[in-house]
């Protein structure tokens, strides 16, 4: 058994990462309180329609937020939960309740209709988990512990952070746009022509810098599909195309900021020895 075979044996005991579509559909949440806050912001972020149950008194000041800003995707339910009716056309339902076993009982009904479920208070009857979320425009991160260390979760998210430059989501969208300028150019789908497309798209990223598809305007991608994918499928450098990279990224930046706190330190130093000799030789001047 080598160890593709052992990788293969031992796969499991985690849960399906995905990115869920759920544009236009609809999403009751009950509860409005923190927790129900921050459901409601990972909604806004897939296009759903939110349906919150809650009584006044029971909204957090976020939740409240949520609602005054975003009545275009929010319908607020001002009562408390009364029954299986509340399920109705719904497709997921998200509890963040302080009653478990109401809770619970939302949980066999959306089990039993079949719709996708979350429980705050009860993973284990949880179809699907939320995570610790890094969002940069299309780039979305989701850290998991599988329900072991939330907490944790939300740690390694920081530190991800960190080691991120900030230039990806808006590369991701030029390389977006790249592929669809290309599919327009090579239309079809799979075959020899699918193959050719994914293999040159896949060589550009992992050629170019992240800050280098960031230079990207609509005429450059014409010039690179003309001079690059038109020149048999050739693969160019950036500055083939006239373009200079300003040295915008986390690691060029980092260097920069050394060099510049470097410079800093030998002005002050210097600075500091003129004023020594200056008051030294006054000082020796005057005796
Ligand atoms: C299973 C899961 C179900 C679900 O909610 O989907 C769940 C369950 C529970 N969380 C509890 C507590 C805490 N939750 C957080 C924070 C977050 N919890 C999130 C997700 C999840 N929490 C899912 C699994 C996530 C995974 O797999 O890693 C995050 C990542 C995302 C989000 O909520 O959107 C978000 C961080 C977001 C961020 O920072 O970016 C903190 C820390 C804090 O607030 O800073 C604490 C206190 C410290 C601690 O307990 O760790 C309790 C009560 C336990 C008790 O009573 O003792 C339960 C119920 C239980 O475990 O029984
Ligand atoms: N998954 C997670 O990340 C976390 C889960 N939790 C759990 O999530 C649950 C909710 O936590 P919080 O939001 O902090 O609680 P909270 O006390 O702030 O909110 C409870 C909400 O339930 C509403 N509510 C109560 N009875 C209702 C009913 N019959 N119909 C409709 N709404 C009703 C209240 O109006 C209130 O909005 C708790 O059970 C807690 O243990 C807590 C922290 C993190």
């Amino acid at each position: 058994m080598d160890n593709n075979d052992t990788r293969i044996k031992n796969l499991g005991g985690g849960s399906l990462l995905i990115a869920w579509q759920l544009k236009g559909k609809n999403v009751l949440i009950v509860g409005g309180g923190e927790v129900a806050s921050q459901r409601i912001e990972s909604i806004l972020a897939s296009d759903a329609f939110i349906h919150v149950l809650s009584p006044q008194n029971g909204l957090h000041p976020r939740t409240r937020q949520f609602i005054e800003l975003r009545k275009d995707r929010i319908t607020y339910h001002e009562r408390c939960y009364s029954g299986p009716g509340e399920l109705d056309d719904m497709d997921m339902v998200l509890t963040a309740l302080d009653d478990n076993e109401l809770s619970r009982s939302i949980v066999e009904l959306s089990r039993q209709r079949r719709i996708p479920v979350n429980a705050a208070d009860i993973p284990d009857l949880c179809d699907f988990y939320f995570g610790a979320q890094i969002r940069d425009g299309p780039l979305q991160i989701m850290i998991s512990t599988n329900g072991n260390g939330p907490r944790i979760a939300s740690l390694i998210k920081t530190r991800l952070q960190k080691g991120l430059s900030g230039l990806e989501g808006e590369a991701i969208i030029k390389v977006g746009q790249l592929r669809n300028k290309l599919k327009e150019r090579a239309p079809g789908v799979g075959g020899q022509l699918g193959r050719d497309r994914m293999k040159w798209i896949s060589s550009l990223c992992n050629k170019w810098e992240m800050e280098d598809f960031t230079l990207l305007d609509e005429a450059m991608m014409d010039r690179l599909l003309d001079e690059g994918w038109e020149q048999g499928k050739r693969v160019p450098e950036i500055k083939d195309l006239g373009i200079r990279p300003t040295g915008n990224n986390t690691h060029r930046c980092r260097l920069y900021n050394a060099c510049s706190n470097s410079l800093v330190q030998t002005v002050i130093a210097f600075v500091a020895g003129a004023a020594m000799t200056t008051l030294l030789f006054r000082h020796v001047s005057k005796r």
